[in-house]
Order: C-alpha cells, then sequence, then structure tokens
C-alpha cells in the first residue's frame, strides 16, 4: 500500500517559502492557500511562490481584489468550449445545431450540480456566427447526472465523427485574426496537434463558399484557390496532425514535418519564390496560461522556462517574416503569459526587420473578446535574482541570455506600438491565459532569401562546447540520438500516378460515371503501384509538380479519394470511394448511385450489415440491379422532417448484403446522433454476420483498411 501523498504548494525550495508584501501593502505567505485549491486536482496545490512574485511584480492586475480573481480563475478547471465544423454539409450542421439549442434551452439553461446551479452550454459571444460554445458543466459530473446524458453523448460523438472540434476558448483567437481569405496560401509553422488548422481550413473552405454560388457553379469551382501547409518538427505530432485534419477532408492541405526555423523557401510553377499570404506562428512556448487544463504547471513553472524558450521563439518568427508575402499578416501566439515569450520576442522581430514588419492596431475587432494590451516593460528575473540589462550578468550567463531578452527604453516600444499586442488573461472571460500579436509585411525582411535563420543560439554554442567536452560527449550525443530516432522521416513523396495507375483510373472513372469535368490530372499517390490514391487542389498541386520543392518533407496531403482493394476476383472496379472524399466527389458521379430513406440508413446502423431483404422492394431491386461493389448512398427527404436527408456515405454492395465503408466507431456514433438502436454485429441476428464488421462473406469486405504507414500511424495517434 502506498502512503498517500502530503499535500504542500508547489514551491522550488519550500524553506526559501518568505512572507511579501502585496500590492495593497499587507502582508501575506506565498505559501498560504485561501483557495480551495485540491477541490479538483488532488495531490496538486494550485500555487507557485515563483510565479506569484513574477506575475505580480509585473502589474498585470490592477488591484488586490483583481489579482485574487486572477488566482482564483486558475485554481478552477477550464470550461468545456468546441466549435461547430462548417466543412460538414448544410444537413449535418443543422442536425449538430438542432441538437446544440436543445440541450441549451433545456430547464430554462441552467442546471443543479451539487448543489449550485450551473449554466448549460452557451455560444461564445465574441467567436462569429454563434459557431463556437462553451460549458461550465464540471467533467465528473457528466457521469453522475442522467441529466446529462445527452450533452455528454453530443460531445462524444459529434467530435468523434468530426462535426464539432473540442478546443480551448483561447487557442481560436489567433486564427481570427489570420482574416484568411479562400484564395490565401497558408503556413501554420507549429501545428501540431491540429486545433488551430483545422480552424483555418475551415475559414479557407467557409470564405470559397460565400464567395462561389454553389447551386450555380460547376463542381470543379468548389475548391477554394488558396491552401494551407501545416508544419510540425514533431513526427509524431505530425501524424496527430494528419488525423485531425483528414476529419475535414479537405484536398487543399499539406502537412510537413520541418523545424519551423528552417522551414524552406517553397517556389510556384514559374520557378519564383512562393511567399505566403497568411502565417501562423503559435511557437512552442512554457505554457504558463495552460495551468487550469495541465495543473503540472503549478510544479514545474520557473523562471528559467521562459528564457530557455525565447531564441527558439524569436528564430521561428523571423524565419516566418522571411516567407511571407509582402502585404501579407503573421500573427504570432504563445500561450504563456510572460513576456520574455511575447512582448520581447515581438520587439526583438520588429527591431531586425528594419521596419520591414509592423504591428496591426486589431483593438476594434471582436470587441466582444476581453482583452489587455501589450505591456511595455518587464523584469529578466531567473533564480539568482533580477538584471537590469545584460552587463548585469556573468560571463557564463551573458553566454546564454541573449540581449534581446530586455525592454527596450518606453520610448521605442510606444514608437513599436507593443500595446497592439493582445494579452488574455483567465480571469477576463473564464479561458486560459493567452497572447497574440498581428504583423503585417510592408517590405522586404532583411535577408529573406536565406535558407535558414542562421543565428547560434547560446543553447546551440552550449551544445557545441558539449560535444568537445569528453565527460558531456555521451550525453550530449545520446540526446542528438534520441531526437533523430523521434524525427526519422520515413515517408513516400507524392507523385503524379503512374501509366498503369492512370489506366487503372480510368477504368474508375468509367465505373463511378465520373464526369469529364473531373480533375483526373489532379491525382497523385505514393508509389507507382500504390494503393490510395489523393486529391488535390490546384493550389497543393503546383508545389507537388515543381521539383525545387522535393526537399518539402511531405508527411501527407491532400485528400484520400479512392483506395485500391486487391483480390477481389471478378469485381470490375477495385477502386473504392474514401468516406472522407464522398462529399467532394459526390457532385461528379453519375453512375452507382443509390436513393435510401432515413429509415434505410437507421436499419443500415442498427444491423451493420443487412440483407437486400430486410429493405423495401424498391431499395432491393436497386440493390440487386446495382451489381458488386463500390456505390454512394443517399438519404432522400427533407432536412427539416428527416435528420439524416442530404447526407451520402460510401458504400458496399456485397452478393447479398450491403454495408457503410466506414468504421465500426463511426457506425456506433451515428446511432448515438441519430438516435438509433444499434445491435453489436456479435449479438446481430438479423443478418448472416457472424462475428465482427471486418470479416465478410464473399464480397462483404473490410469496413476500414490501410497499407501505407501514414495512415496506419493516423489512425494509432
Ligand atoms: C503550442 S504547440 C502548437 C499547437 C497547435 N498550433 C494547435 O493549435 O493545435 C507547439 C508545437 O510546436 C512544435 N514545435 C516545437 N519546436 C518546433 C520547431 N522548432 N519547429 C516546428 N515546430 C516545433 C511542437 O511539437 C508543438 O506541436
Amino acid at each position: 500500500m502506498g502512503r498517500k501523498r502530503e499535500k504542500k504548494p508547489n514551491t522550488w525550495d519550500p524553506k526559501r517559502t518568505k512572507k511579501s508584501k502585496t500590492e495593497g501593502g499587507e502582508e501575506s505567505t506565498a505559501g498560504d492557500n485561501k483557495i480551495d485549491s485540491t477541490k479538483y486536482w488532488n495531490d496538486i496545490v494550485p500555487r507557485n511562490e515563483f510565479f506569484e512574485a513574477y506575475y505580480k511584480t509585473l502589474g498585470i492586475c490592477k488591484d488586490d481584489a483583481e489579482w485574487e480573481n486572477f488566482m482564483g480563475t486558475l485554481a478552477k478547471p477550464l470550461p468545456t468550449t468546441f466549435r461547430i465544423n462548417t466543412t460538414i454539409g448544410k444537413s449535418l450542421q443543422s442536425v449538430v445545431v438542432d441538437q446544440l439549442n436543445e440541450i441549451a434551452n433545456d430547464k430554462s439553461g441552467t442546471i443543479e450540480i451539487d448543489g449550485e446551479m450551473v449554466e448549460l452550454p452557451k455560444p461564445l459571444k465574441w467567436y462569429p456566427n454563434n459557431m463556437a460554445w462553451i460549458s461550465d458543466i464540471p467533467k465528473k459530473s457528466f457521469r453522475k447526472n442522467p441529466a446529462l446524458t445527452k450533452f455528454h453523448n453530443f460531445l462524444i460523438h459529434h467530435n468523434q465523427q468530426g462535426n464539432i472540434t473540442r478546443q480551448e476558448a483561447v487557442s481560436m483567437i489567433p486564427p481570427l485574426f489570420l482574416d484568411v481569405q479562400s484564395h490565401h496560401r497558408i503556413l501554420d509553422m507549429c501545428a501540431a496537434p491540429g486545433s488551430k488548422t483545422t480552424q483555418i481550413l475551415e475559414d479557407l473552405h467557409m470564405k470559397h463558399n460565400i464567395e462561389v454560388n454553389l447551386d450555380v457553379e460547376k463542381p470543379s469551382a468548389y475548391i477554394p484557390k488558396g491552401s494551407i501547409i501545416a508544419n510540425d518538427v514533431d513526427t509524431n505530432r505530425c501524424y496527430m496532425l494528419a488525423h485531425q485534419t483528414s476529419r475535414l477532408g479537405s484536398p487543399a492541405i499539406i502537412i510537413t514535418n520541418h523545424e519551423a526555423q528552417n522551414f524552406p523557401l517553397l517556389y510556384d510553377s514559374n520557378n519564383e519564390p512562393m511567399y505566403l499570404d497568411r502565417i501562423l506562428c503559435d511557437v512552442p512556448c512554457s505554457g504558463d496560461g495552460t495551468s487550469r487544463k495541465n495543473p503540472e504547471v503549478w510544479k514545474k513553472w520557473n523562471f528559467s522556462g521562459g528564457i530557455g524558450l525565447h531564441t527558439l521563439q524569436l528564430r521561428i518568427a523571423t524565419r516566418g517574416c522571411h516567407l511571407l508575402k509582402v502585404g501579407g499578416r503573421i500573427v504570432y501566439s504563445t500561450c504563456s503569459m510572460n513576456p520574455v515569450e511575447n512582448e520581447a520576442v515581438i520587439a526583438a522581430l520588429l527591431k531586425r526587420s528594419e521596419g520591414s514588419m509592423k504591428l496591426v492596431d486589431v483593438s476594434s475587432q471582436y470587441p466582444d473578446l476581453v482583452r489587455s494590451p501589450g505591456i511595455y516593460t518587464w523584469p529578466v528575473t531567473d533564480k539568482e535574482g533580477t538584471y537590469a540589462n545584460w552587463d548585469e550578468l556573468d560571463e557564463l550567463k551573458k553566454n546564454k541570455y541573449f540581449k534581446t531578452l530586455w525592454p527596450s527604453t518606453e520610448e521605442e516600444a510606444k514608437k513599436m506600438h507593443l500595446e497592439y499586442c493582445m494579452r488574455v488573461y483567465p480571469h477576463q472571460q473564464n479561458t486560459g491565459g493567452f497572447f497574440i500579436a498581428v504583423l503585417e509585411k510592408v517590405a522586404d525582411f532583411p535577408n529573406q532569401l536565406d535558407t535558414e535563420t542562421k543565428e547560434q543560439t547560446p543553447a546551440d554554442e552550449e551544445n557545441k562546447n558539449n560535444n568537445n567536452n569528453n565527460n558531456n560527449k555521451g550525453k550530449f550525443e545520446k540526446k542528438i540520438k534520441e531526437r533523430d530516432r523521434r524525427n526519422k522521416f520515413y515517408e513516400e513523396p507524392f507523385q503524379l500516378l503512374s501509366e498503369e495507375m492512370k489506366t487503372q483510373l480510368n477504368v474508375a472513372k468509367e465505373f463511378y460515371g465520373l464526369t469529364d469535368e473531373f480533375p483526373m490530372n489532379n491525382l497523385l499517390s505514393r508509389s507507382d503501384n500504390s494503393q490510395k490514391v489523393y486529391w488535390a487542389s490546384d493550389s497543393v498541386m503546383e508545389i507537388i509538380k515543381n521539383p525545387e520543392n522535393k526537399r518539402l518533407k511531405i508527411i501527407n496531403c491532400a485528400l484520400k479519394v479512392f483506395q485500391r482493394h486487391d483480390g477481389l476476383g471478378s469485381m470490375d472496379c477495385p477502386y473504392r470511394i474514401s468516406q472522407d472524399s464522398i462529399l467532394w466527389l459526390e457532385p461528379f458521379i453519375t453512375k452507382r448511385i443509390v436513393t435510401m430513406t432515413h429509415d434505410d440508413l437507421a436499419k443500415i446502423i442498427k444491423y451493420t450489415e443487412p440483407k437486400f431483404v430486410d429493405f423495401p422492394s424498391a431499395v432491393r431491386e436497386e440493390l440487386v440491379k446495382l451489381g458488386p461493389g463500390c456505390f454512394s448512398l443517399k438519404i432522400s427527404g427533407n432536412l427539416r422532417e428527416t435528420p439524416s436527408s442530404g447526407m451520402t456515405f460510401s458504400a458496399w454492395r456485397g452478393s447479398t448484403s450491403m454495408h457503410l465503408l466506414v468504421s465500426k466507431q463511426e457506425i456506433q456514433s451515428y446511432a448515438s446522433i441519430f438516435g438509433i438502436e444499434y445491435v453489436s454485429p456479435r449479438a446481430n441476428t438479423n443478418t448472416n454476420t457472424t462475428t465482427t464488421t471486418t470479416t465478410t462473406a464473399t464480397t462483404d469486405a473490410k469496413t476500414t483498411e490501410s497499407t501505407d504507414s501514414s495512415e496506419k500511424k493516423d489512425e494509432s495517434a
């Protein structure tokens, strides 16, 4: 039996806990804790002597009452927040919105939980079109309170289907200020796990949908001119990113695996540098604004966290400015409140930009979003003390600390308009802490054609010294090996289809009756005989086609549109349509379409693999006539009366039964979303299916399949 851990405030050295004066002058002990701090995180006390001392010195709160409010808010878990996905098609979107409104308006908007009245979910005031929501219902109450089952199921299943995206409220801010237009080429430099990428991608598609009249335009006009490159240095996190973005199914995305500070300059079809219209620079940071979600911050916070990241943040932001088009916009953000990771980086960037970058005044935009202006001055403090300037450091620290950590003079700060930066504090609107700066490029950045940001950080220097020192050599090499192992790049490049694949795809084109408008030239694969075929937008194709861009380490790209399934003998076409792409492909398909009602869909979901005889005669006849293979299943009906009307699925017609080409998990989610009973295939006596959804008779092949390594990793992520 383990002993119960003693609960104590998180201080580096408890002996050093000392009395300090608060702003109001009264004495307080940093270790004292008026907050019922152990209410939510059993063994973590949301206090840290050094955090409190540092942020109090900064003067971010106007008085003691606000400070208490700040610390009190940090001691509570974050509310649940999520966005409604705008690219799921009208029918699903209205299902989501209707269900949410029903939940929100139940019981006149409040519910009693543990004796307290708690608000039911409501829209985030500052987020456009009520498309983002907040709920302060504690997560642990979901299981205990049957009145919350509906909301709990809503969150689980719509999130799993990609109909909503769980995302911290503050994390939704940077993409809003990026002001994306449908023709923009965008780079998200540090993108994993991808909540901001998906928000940007949705925005790109939504803006395009507003511009084009989908009812009038040809299907080929549905795809935006712009695209996004989502990058991260961590290969495993790139696979998470690929998984997250694949839920949206867009042909306008590339996922890459580079150090953002050395991200390669791309070239367009004229071999001219391809500068980007928008760049999101959501850099790695100490994350002290995330303590409500990640209470470990209280145990770990120390002065060196921010100082140690400053140079990398500056290098990444500098590279972003190199790659940005003149007239383009870059948004720099962190989930830290520490000025050495924020205003200090922006000030250094502005100085080295020599006037080519300007902070943008966005104070009149999103007026409901409460925020504070950027600050002009801050102390540079470590555990040994506070240093007025770099000259005060000893020789060792001079090697480690960059001069850019220190604030400029007030006059310089004013000239740079550091007040245009935005600080969001947790107590202002019940969120995490965040920092956002919006910059525009008004002229070429000095040395912007450099292939990388050359500056050596003091840490690099130190590593070099370590390398020469035998004692540290082994340790250093081990670290590098571990980093290289983590960042091994295994992926095959994306390429145009081989002649053999083109011939096979022409068979598929004929099989599904794809119109001539379908862009066969925008299909890609990862080898001459790959099983997966991807559909890329023109903008993505321009990057892939230029050999100058071969250095791009692409983890995944575009939209999986077909998957070949070998070994099906007599099958007329071995290529199945991927469910991810069905909404895009549907307008081009003229053959192998079967229309069913919501009741038919309910049957499919309930029994997973119903027999033809289970359907009404009209559907049965259509299925019999169709012949075996993949088909497009469309749900008919009126949107108001039939929740699933207008939805389309990729489905499989077997010899005597049919099923959807989606995973079992997705089937369960549809069952929950539409309130349909689901009978596990094992217990399923309606059909002849015996053990699992993936084993089949003659033609009823696996519901999900994957062979390329990238997708295997996606699925495990
Ligand atoms: C704050 S998180 C990004 C969160 C992400 N933008 C989102 O909204 O989901 C920072 C990311 O930066 C990545 N990262 C760290 N160092 C990097 C570097 N040198 N270049 C690119 N990415 C880096 C980390 O792997 C991490 O995924």
